[in-house]
């Protein structure tokens, strides 16, 4: 359930109507609901209930600096993967304390940014990066406290792209080997083994691929302890995926994952986190566009939109179907035809949709890209100089612009042209 309905034949968010927030900010533009991503994170907490528990929103689904706050304030710790989603989560008052570190890539200088501002724990990801944050953390008088993501090899069923779990993929150490690498932290100064890490991939729609990787982790952590190391904290990752078609079967619930959880890890004591994204902040989000024009072509119609791949990467990025509504709801029996929905940038790559079954639009109308609020704005770029999509957030009926749309005087000011030329 989200809060993007039709009140009296307009397509609001929550209580305001997306042609308000279109005439008053422009278009293209991200709109999020409030009372979506509240209730989207209060799922995850009731899901588990049963056990001391942190969810740690995962940042890159959506790193604006609101949603962030917002998510803190619930109560959210954050998974952060650079320096600047670590500066973002802090930027918005979420205590270290409550901030997880993953990323097959630390570098040092990101590593000594998160062991100043206080950290929860890295995830490590490489014996290297085993022995840099070792070293770093020894000569900073620092102590690192560490999980060690661990690789199951578990086809997690989603697309290749987003699946991170299988032995090919660069994530994490090789379970197998996850003993001998525990061994070595262990002996490492600077570092304190706090717990175990898994992520197996992103838009799972079944649960059997985290049963099989859960069920490999519990037996890992019965072995670590019997190797003497405390382990008191089990990072289960996110992943679980959304429904992006209304007429699709859902995806299972976060309450059947906590029971996943529960079954396979439940009995060892530990502390849970999870690594929640996409299920939180993708369908508390629409990108709102308009239409510029509408084109017949040889035998199809293109609906030409003002945003563009560069604003919702993932069609072209993944194939990804994002439902397009028409912001004005069609009357009963009202005609359709087939279109092709696409933006403006000079690439063919640049479709949302093919032969997709829209009322008649003209120039002006304003349509609705569904569950996008999760890899969209987080994605977006300025290609072909096409100003960085702005972002809207509602609750009730008020809405703020959290990030603004920038002129096209300051993204040239970003360039700098050298004196000699
Ligand atoms: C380490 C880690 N945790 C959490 C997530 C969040 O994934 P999702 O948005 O699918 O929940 C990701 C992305 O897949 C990730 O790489
Ligand atoms: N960007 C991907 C998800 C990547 C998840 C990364 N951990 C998507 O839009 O589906």
């Amino acid at each position: 359930m989200d809060h993007f309905n039709y009140q009296n034949g307009h397509l609001c968010a929550e209580d305001v109507r997306l042609s308000r927030i279109a005439a008053e900010v422009g278009t293209p533009v991200y709109v999020y609901s409030t009372a979506t991503l509240t209730r989207h994170f209060g799922l995850f907490q009731q899901a588990l209930e049963w056990t001391p528990h942190l969810v740690c929103y995962a940042v890159k689904a959506n790193s604006n600096l609101a949603i962030l706050k917002l998510m803190g304030d619930l109560g959210a710790g954050m998974d952060v993967v650079s320096g600047g989603e670590y500066a973002r989560a802090k930027a918005a008052g979420v205590p270290g304390e409550r901030i997880v570190f993953s990323g097959v890539g630390k570098t040092i200088a990101e590593m000594r940014m998160a062991l100043e501002g206080g950290i929860r724990q890295f995830n490590v990801e490489s014996e290297a990066e085993l022995q840099a944050l070792s070293q770093l953390a020894d000569s900073m008088g620092a102590v690192a406290p560490i999980a060690i993501r661990v690789n199951p090899d578990v086809d997690a069923k989603t697309h290749e792209k987003i699946a991170t779990g299988k032995s090919e993929n660069k994530f994490g150490i090789p379970i197998a080997k996850a003993r001998e690498v525990y061994a070595e932290a262990a002996r490492l100064p600077g570092l304190q083994v706090v717990g175990v890490d898994m992520h197996i991939g992103s838009q799972l729609t079944d649960l059997d691929p985290y049963r099989q990787a859960y069920a490999k982790m519990a037996d890992l952590v019965r072995a670590l302890r019997g190797d003497g190391h405390t382990i008191t904290r089990l990072d289960m990752g996110g992943g679980l995926g959304i429904p992006y078609r209304r007429d699709n079967n859902a995806p299972p619930l976060p309450i059947e994952y906590g029971q996943v959880i529960r079954d396979a890890v439940g009995d060892l004591g530990c502390e849970i986190e999870i690594e929640p994204g996409r299920n939180i902040v993708g369908n508390a989000g629409i990108l709102l566009a308009s239409v510029i024009y509408l084109k017949e072509g040889e035998g199809r119609d293109f609906l030409i939109l003002d945003a563009a791949m560069n604003d919702l990467l993932r069609p072209a990025m993944y194939g990804a179907h994002h439902d397009i509504v028409p912001v004005n709801e069609p009357t009963l029996g009202a005609e359709v035809s087939a279109m092709d929905v696409v933006g403006p940038v000079c690439e063919t790559g640049d479709t949302f949709q093919k032969g997709t079954q829209l009322p008649a639009m003209m120039a002006g109308d304003l349509v609705a890209f569904r569950s996008a609020g999760a890899y969209g704005a987080a994605m977006a770029s300025e290609y072909n100089t096409r100003p960085l999509v702005p972002e809207v957030l509602v609750s009730g009926d008020q809405f703020a612009v959290i990030r603004a749309r920038p002129s096209i005087e300051e993204i040239l000011a970003r360039d700098t042209i050298p004196e000699w030329l």
